[in-house]
């Protein structure tokens, strides 16, 4: 579904990501693994167009969408909830879901969506109408993964979904994430708890200092020292 060729982003004099290859096959969760900034994020955003790629091609569904406008990828199937929800905290729930749907020209399906989420997750349904910044951090990543989700994306980017949540918490996460892979939904999960995005991880590649270190299943990185090792560069 996704392929990403040499893929190398810049800040300035800072090369965040560097000749980074990797691709995604359809109804596949691949895990994109690595120590703080490693340039997991840059990756995301460059593949979202956040930000722009310094070089390299991004092929979705057979089609260049390198130099794509981000709501053109939208439209395109492919979304994704950032690091740190960015949630509209002032904003309802009900106004923060119905914002992801913002490429969409379908109401009625629009509407089924949202009806979808809420029977899912009955707390945004007892919250619907009040403030998203009144959400706890658990509910308010459901919230920023169920936004992503109203779009409709083939290909979900998921920029660490267990960012200061409770363990437990983590765990509830993580379930709603393979329930979406059973379901068809094609994800690249960005992950520092390896151990969760790994549960459900087809593929898994590992990036230190803006470079892929490892691509492999995970059964590769069973032994918990080869992981170690790559994070610390041994
Ligand atoms: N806007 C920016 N301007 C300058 N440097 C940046 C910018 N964004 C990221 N960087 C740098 O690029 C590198 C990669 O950062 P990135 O956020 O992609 O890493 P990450 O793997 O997502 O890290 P983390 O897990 O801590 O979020 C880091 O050295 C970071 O400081």
């Amino acid at each position: 579904m996704l392929t990403v060729e040499n893929l190398t982003v810049r800040y300035g004099a800072v090369t965040a990501v560097r000749d980074l290859s990797l691709s995604i096959g359809h109804g596949e969760l691949v895990a994109l693994l690595g120590p703080n900034g490693a340039g997991k994020s840059s990756t995301i955003n460059a593949l979202t167009g956040l930000v722009d790629a310094a070089a390299g091609r991004i092929v979705l569904d057979g089609r260049d969408i390198s130099r794509t406008r981000t709501e053109d990828r939208i439209r395109a199937g492919l979304t994704s909830t950032p690091e740190g929800r960015h949630i509209f905290a002032n904003l309802t729930v009900a106004e923060n879901l119905r914002l992801g749907a913002a490429t969409r020209r379908d109401p009625k399906g629009v509407r089924a969506d949202i009806d979808r989420f809420l029977a899912l997750f009955p707390v945004l349904s007892q919250r619907y109408g009040q403030a998203a910044g009144t959400l706890s951090g658990g509910e308010q990543q459901m919230l920023a993964i169920s936004r992503s989700l109203m779009s409709r994306p083939k290909l979900l980017l998921l920029d660490e979904p267990s960012l200061g949540l409770a363990p437990k918490i983590v765990v509830q996460i993580f379930d709603f994430i393979g329930q979406l892979k059973a379901e068809g939904l094609t994800l690249l999960v960005v992950e520092q708890n390896a151990a969760q995005a790994l549960r459900f991880a087809d593929r898994v590649h590992v990036v230190t200092s803006g470079t892929l270190r490892y691509s492999g299943p995970p059964a590769g990185l069973a032994d918990e020292h080869g992981l170690l090792n790559l994070y610390i560069g041994g």
